[in-house]
Protein backbone atom coordinates (compact mmCIF):
# COMPACT_ATOMS: atom_id res chain seq x y z
CA UNK A 1 0.00 0.00 0.00
CA UNK A 2 2.83 2.23 0.80
CA UNK A 3 4.88 1.53 -2.28
CA UNK A 4 1.22 2.44 -4.84
CA UNK A 5 0.72 5.67 -2.46
CA UNK A 6 4.75 6.66 -3.32
CA UNK A 7 4.29 5.89 -7.00
CA UNK A 8 1.44 7.99 -7.14
CA UNK A 9 2.99 10.97 -5.86
CA UNK A 10 6.39 10.82 -6.78
CA UNK A 11 7.72 12.63 -9.73
CA UNK A 12 9.97 10.17 -11.81
CA UNK A 13 13.24 11.73 -13.12
CA UNK A 14 16.03 10.49 -15.88
CA UNK A 15 19.08 12.04 -15.53
CA UNK A 16 20.91 12.26 -19.01
CA UNK A 17 24.73 12.41 -18.95
CA UNK A 18 24.38 10.03 -15.63
CA UNK A 19 28.02 8.95 -15.59
CA UNK A 20 29.17 12.55 -15.56
CA UNK A 21 30.80 14.67 -13.05
CA UNK A 22 26.72 16.72 -12.88
CA UNK A 23 25.20 13.88 -13.57
CA UNK A 24 26.02 11.39 -10.84
CA UNK A 25 25.63 14.43 -8.14
CA UNK A 26 22.19 15.03 -9.70
CA UNK A 27 21.67 11.16 -9.42
CA UNK A 28 22.66 11.26 -5.52
CA UNK A 29 20.56 14.07 -4.98
CA UNK A 30 17.08 12.59 -6.66
CA UNK A 31 17.85 9.66 -4.86
CA UNK A 32 17.85 11.41 -1.79
CA UNK A 33 14.49 13.51 -2.29
CA UNK A 34 11.62 11.58 -0.91
CA UNK A 35 9.29 13.71 -3.45
CA UNK A 36 11.72 12.73 -6.46
CA UNK A 37 11.96 8.75 -8.11
CA UNK A 38 15.13 8.47 -10.30
CA UNK A 39 13.92 5.95 -12.70
CA UNK A 40 16.41 6.45 -15.94
CA UNK A 41 20.38 6.70 -15.80
CA UNK A 42 21.04 7.84 -19.54
CA UNK A 43 24.49 8.87 -21.05
CA UNK A 44 26.16 8.76 -24.18
CA UNK A 45 24.85 5.76 -26.62
CA UNK A 46 21.43 5.75 -24.84
CA UNK A 47 18.66 6.49 -27.34
CA UNK A 48 16.48 9.21 -25.64
CA UNK A 49 13.35 8.53 -27.03
CA UNK A 50 13.13 5.15 -24.62
CA UNK A 51 12.23 7.18 -22.03
CA UNK A 52 8.86 8.25 -23.13
CA UNK A 53 7.00 6.60 -20.30
CA UNK A 54 10.04 6.14 -18.15
CA UNK A 55 10.18 9.67 -16.76
CA UNK A 56 8.33 12.97 -16.42
CA UNK A 57 11.13 14.86 -16.20
CA UNK A 58 14.28 14.78 -17.65
CA UNK A 59 17.72 16.89 -16.40
CA UNK A 60 20.37 17.34 -19.28
CA UNK A 61 24.02 17.86 -18.16
CA UNK A 62 26.09 16.20 -20.98
CA UNK A 63 28.20 18.72 -23.16
CA UNK A 64 27.43 21.71 -25.25
CA UNK A 65 27.70 19.62 -28.90
CA UNK A 66 24.30 17.45 -28.00
CA UNK A 67 22.36 19.26 -25.58
CA UNK A 68 20.38 21.07 -28.11
CA UNK A 69 19.55 17.66 -29.85
CA UNK A 70 18.83 15.83 -26.42
CA UNK A 71 16.39 18.56 -25.57
CA UNK A 72 14.30 18.04 -29.13
CA UNK A 73 14.69 14.39 -28.68
CA UNK A 74 13.07 14.45 -24.84
CA UNK A 75 10.15 16.66 -25.83
CA UNK A 76 9.64 14.43 -28.81
CA UNK A 77 9.56 11.66 -26.24
CA UNK A 78 7.22 13.79 -23.81
CA UNK A 79 9.08 14.85 -21.21
CA UNK A 80 9.72 18.16 -19.67
CA UNK A 81 13.72 19.17 -19.47
CA UNK A 82 15.84 20.93 -16.93
CA UNK A 83 18.94 21.99 -18.83
CA UNK A 84 22.37 22.53 -16.57
CA UNK A 85 24.96 22.30 -19.91
CA UNK A 86 26.33 25.13 -21.35
CA UNK A 87 26.11 26.15 -25.13
CA UNK A 88 23.02 28.26 -26.14
CA UNK A 89 22.51 30.68 -28.42
CA UNK A 90 19.44 32.96 -28.90
CA UNK A 91 19.18 30.44 -32.10
CA UNK A 92 19.03 26.74 -30.09
CA UNK A 93 16.95 29.02 -27.65
CA UNK A 94 14.67 29.99 -30.55
CA UNK A 95 14.39 26.79 -31.66
CA UNK A 96 13.53 24.57 -28.43
CA UNK A 97 10.64 27.66 -28.11
CA UNK A 98 9.44 26.83 -31.47
CA UNK A 99 9.22 22.92 -30.94
CA UNK A 100 7.58 23.78 -27.78
CA UNK A 101 4.95 25.80 -29.01
CA UNK A 102 4.36 23.10 -31.65
CA UNK A 103 4.28 20.15 -29.10
CA UNK A 104 2.26 22.18 -26.52
CA UNK A 105 -0.61 23.45 -29.47
CA UNK A 106 -3.87 22.89 -27.74
CA UNK A 107 -2.81 21.36 -24.31
CA UNK A 108 -2.94 23.54 -21.48
CA UNK A 109 -0.73 21.47 -19.22
CA UNK A 110 1.95 21.65 -21.87
CA UNK A 111 5.95 20.70 -21.64
CA UNK A 112 7.89 23.01 -19.79
CA UNK A 113 11.97 23.34 -20.92
CA UNK A 114 14.04 25.12 -17.86
CA UNK A 115 17.72 26.15 -18.96
CA UNK A 116 19.92 27.54 -16.64
CA UNK A 117 23.61 28.46 -16.51
CA UNK A 118 24.32 28.01 -13.24
CA UNK A 119 22.22 26.65 -10.32
CA UNK A 120 24.10 27.57 -7.80
CA UNK A 121 21.95 30.43 -5.91
CA UNK A 122 25.26 32.19 -4.80
CA UNK A 123 25.72 32.32 -8.51
CA UNK A 124 22.74 32.96 -9.82
CA UNK A 125 22.54 35.83 -7.11
CA UNK A 126 25.45 37.22 -8.41
CA UNK A 127 24.62 38.00 -11.66
CA UNK A 128 21.56 39.31 -10.36
CA UNK A 129 23.64 41.86 -8.43
CA UNK A 130 25.69 42.64 -11.37
CA UNK A 131 23.46 43.91 -13.77
CA UNK A 132 21.50 45.72 -10.99
CA UNK A 133 25.21 47.31 -10.45
CA UNK A 134 26.52 47.63 -13.75
CA UNK A 135 24.73 51.29 -14.80
CA UNK A 136 27.09 52.57 -11.75
CA UNK A 137 29.90 51.69 -13.06
CA UNK A 138 32.57 52.53 -16.18
CA UNK A 139 34.76 49.64 -16.22
CA UNK A 140 33.18 46.22 -15.85
CA UNK A 141 35.17 42.76 -16.32
CA UNK A 142 34.39 39.20 -15.79
CA UNK A 143 36.44 36.50 -14.39
CA UNK A 144 35.39 32.77 -14.43
CA UNK A 145 37.79 30.25 -12.73
CA UNK A 146 37.73 26.10 -13.28
CA UNK A 147 38.61 23.08 -13.23
CA UNK A 148 40.99 22.04 -15.79
CA UNK A 149 38.80 19.09 -17.09
CA UNK A 150 36.15 21.67 -18.45
CA UNK A 151 35.34 21.78 -22.27
CA UNK A 152 33.78 25.19 -22.97
CA UNK A 153 35.33 28.52 -22.67
CA UNK A 154 34.22 30.81 -21.09
CA UNK A 155 31.84 29.19 -18.84
CA UNK A 156 28.42 29.58 -19.57
CA UNK A 157 27.79 31.76 -16.06
CA UNK A 158 30.95 34.60 -17.34
CA UNK A 159 28.59 34.51 -21.05
CA UNK A 160 25.20 35.08 -19.38
CA UNK A 161 26.96 37.56 -16.82
CA UNK A 162 29.10 39.23 -19.66
CA UNK A 163 25.39 39.81 -21.68
CA UNK A 164 23.61 40.98 -18.73
CA UNK A 165 25.93 44.00 -17.56
CA UNK A 166 26.35 44.65 -21.68
CA UNK A 167 22.33 44.93 -21.49
CA UNK A 168 22.37 46.98 -18.39
CA UNK A 169 24.87 49.16 -19.57
CA UNK A 170 23.35 49.99 -23.00
CA UNK A 171 19.81 50.70 -21.25
CA UNK A 172 21.68 53.44 -19.30
CA UNK A 173 23.47 54.96 -22.18
CA UNK A 174 26.91 54.20 -21.17
CA UNK A 175 29.77 54.18 -24.05
CA UNK A 176 32.22 51.62 -24.15
CA UNK A 177 34.79 50.32 -21.51
CA UNK A 178 37.22 52.47 -21.09
CA UNK A 179 40.51 50.65 -22.41
CA UNK A 180 43.90 52.57 -23.79
CA UNK A 181 45.50 48.88 -24.91
CA UNK A 182 46.93 49.54 -28.45
CA UNK A 183 49.40 46.11 -28.38
CA UNK A 184 48.71 43.02 -27.10
CA UNK A 185 49.64 39.63 -27.24
CA UNK A 186 46.35 37.39 -28.75
CA UNK A 187 44.01 37.22 -25.52
CA UNK A 188 45.77 39.31 -23.23
CA UNK A 189 42.80 40.71 -23.12
CA UNK A 190 40.51 37.71 -22.81
CA UNK A 191 37.20 37.68 -25.21
CA UNK A 192 34.87 40.07 -25.57
CA UNK A 193 31.21 39.41 -25.32
CA UNK A 194 29.23 42.08 -26.41
CA UNK A 195 32.03 44.98 -25.06
CA UNK A 196 33.03 43.06 -21.92
CA UNK A 197 36.22 41.92 -21.94
CA UNK A 198 35.70 38.00 -19.97
CA UNK A 199 39.11 36.11 -18.50
CA UNK A 200 39.06 32.12 -18.29
CA UNK A 201 41.53 30.90 -15.87
CA UNK A 202 41.78 26.64 -15.64
CA UNK A 203 43.49 25.42 -12.20
CA UNK A 204 43.28 21.84 -10.56
CA UNK A 205 41.83 21.92 -7.46
CA UNK A 206 39.19 24.91 -8.35
CA UNK A 207 35.51 23.47 -9.18
CA UNK A 208 33.23 26.96 -10.23
CA UNK A 209 34.22 30.87 -9.45
CA UNK A 210 33.62 33.96 -10.69
CA UNK A 211 34.22 37.57 -10.04
CA UNK A 212 32.71 40.27 -11.87
CA UNK A 213 35.19 43.94 -11.42
CA UNK A 214 32.87 46.93 -11.47
CA UNK A 215 35.75 50.53 -11.78
CA UNK A 216 34.98 53.46 -11.16
CA UNK A 217 37.36 56.65 -10.98
CA UNK A 218 38.93 55.58 -6.97
CA UNK A 219 36.39 52.98 -5.98
CA UNK A 220 35.61 49.28 -6.94
CA UNK A 221 32.69 46.86 -6.84
CA UNK A 222 33.99 43.20 -6.66
CA UNK A 223 31.29 40.68 -6.60
CA UNK A 224 32.27 36.98 -6.40
CA UNK A 225 30.76 33.72 -6.10
CA UNK A 226 32.47 30.11 -4.90
CA UNK A 227 30.87 26.88 -5.87
CA UNK A 228 33.42 24.60 -3.79
CA UNK A 229 31.44 21.57 -4.17
CA UNK A 230 28.78 20.58 -7.24
CA UNK A 231 26.31 19.88 -3.67
CA UNK A 232 26.15 23.75 -4.70
CA UNK A 233 24.00 22.84 -7.43
CA UNK A 234 21.71 20.64 -6.18
CA UNK A 235 19.17 22.69 -4.39
CA UNK A 236 18.69 24.87 -7.79
CA UNK A 237 18.71 21.70 -9.54
CA UNK A 238 15.98 20.09 -7.80
CA UNK A 239 13.64 23.41 -7.51
CA UNK A 240 14.00 22.95 -11.11
CA UNK A 241 12.50 19.69 -11.49
CA UNK A 242 9.68 20.57 -8.94
CA UNK A 243 8.85 23.85 -11.01
CA UNK A 244 9.18 22.73 -14.95
CA UNK A 245 5.98 20.58 -14.71
CA UNK A 246 4.02 23.77 -13.77
CA UNK A 247 5.79 26.07 -16.45
CA UNK A 248 4.87 25.21 -19.95
CA UNK A 249 7.40 26.70 -22.54
CA UNK A 250 10.52 27.81 -21.96
CA UNK A 251 12.21 29.25 -19.27
CA UNK A 252 15.90 30.60 -19.09
CA UNK A 253 17.53 30.88 -15.76
CA UNK A 254 16.94 30.24 -12.51
CA UNK A 255 16.07 33.95 -11.41
CA UNK A 256 12.83 33.48 -12.97
CA UNK A 257 11.65 31.04 -10.66
CA UNK A 258 13.20 32.79 -7.82
CA UNK A 259 11.48 35.64 -8.73
CA UNK A 260 15.24 37.99 -8.89
N1 LIG B 1 24.08 24.84 -14.88
C1 LIG B 1 24.91 24.50 -13.88
O1 LIG B 1 24.67 24.83 -12.71
C2 LIG B 1 26.13 23.72 -14.19
C3 LIG B 1 26.42 23.42 -15.48
N2 LIG B 1 27.48 22.62 -15.78
C4 LIG B 1 27.60 22.25 -17.17
O2 LIG B 1 27.12 20.92 -17.30
C5 LIG B 1 27.79 20.25 -18.37
C6 LIG B 1 28.36 18.93 -17.86
O3 LIG B 1 29.39 19.19 -16.96
P1 LIG B 1 30.18 17.97 -16.28
O4 LIG B 1 29.22 17.06 -15.61
O5 LIG B 1 31.26 18.60 -15.50
O6 LIG B 1 30.77 17.24 -17.57
P2 LIG B 1 31.24 15.71 -17.71
O7 LIG B 1 32.14 15.68 -18.90
O8 LIG B 1 31.75 15.19 -16.41
O9 LIG B 1 29.90 14.91 -18.04
C7 LIG B 1 29.25 14.93 -19.27
C8 LIG B 1 28.54 13.59 -19.44
O10 LIG B 1 27.72 13.66 -20.60
C9 LIG B 1 27.84 12.42 -21.27
N3 LIG B 1 27.41 12.56 -22.66
C10 LIG B 1 28.11 13.06 -23.71
N4 LIG B 1 27.37 13.00 -24.83
C11 LIG B 1 26.18 12.46 -24.48
C12 LIG B 1 24.99 12.16 -25.20
N5 LIG B 1 24.87 12.38 -26.52
N6 LIG B 1 23.94 11.63 -24.51
C13 LIG B 1 24.02 11.39 -23.19
N7 LIG B 1 25.13 11.65 -22.46
C14 LIG B 1 26.19 12.20 -23.10
C15 LIG B 1 29.30 12.04 -21.11
O11 LIG B 1 29.51 10.65 -21.39
C16 LIG B 1 29.51 12.40 -19.65
O12 LIG B 1 29.16 11.33 -18.80
C17 LIG B 1 28.81 21.26 -18.89
O13 LIG B 1 28.27 21.96 -19.99
C18 LIG B 1 29.00 22.20 -17.72
O14 LIG B 1 29.44 23.47 -18.12
C19 LIG B 1 28.31 22.15 -14.82
C20 LIG B 1 28.10 22.46 -13.51
C21 LIG B 1 26.98 23.27 -13.08
O1 LIG C 1 31.68 23.11 -16.19
C1 LIG C 1 31.44 23.48 -15.01
O2 LIG C 1 31.99 22.98 -14.04
C2 LIG C 1 30.47 24.56 -14.81
N1 LIG C 1 29.78 24.97 -15.83
C3 LIG C 1 28.79 25.99 -15.82
C4 LIG C 1 29.25 27.17 -16.64
O3 LIG C 1 29.95 26.99 -17.65
O4 LIG C 1 28.89 28.31 -16.31
C5 LIG C 1 28.35 26.34 -14.43
C6 LIG C 1 29.44 26.35 -13.42
O5 LIG C 1 30.25 27.44 -13.67
C7 LIG C 1 30.21 25.05 -13.44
Amino acid sequence: MRLRFDAMTSLAVAVVGAAGRMGRTVCSAVDAAPDLDLTVRADVGDDLAALSGRARVAVDFTVPAVTEANVHALLDAGLHVVVGTTGWTEESLGRVRDHLEKVNAGRPDGLGVLIAPNFALSAVLAMSFARQAARFFESAEVVELHHPDKVDAPSGTALTTARHIAEARTRAGLGPVPDATEKQLDGARGAVVDGVHVHAVRLRGLVAHEEVLLGNPGEQLTIRTDSFDRSSFMPGVLLAVREVVHRPGLTVGLEQVLDL
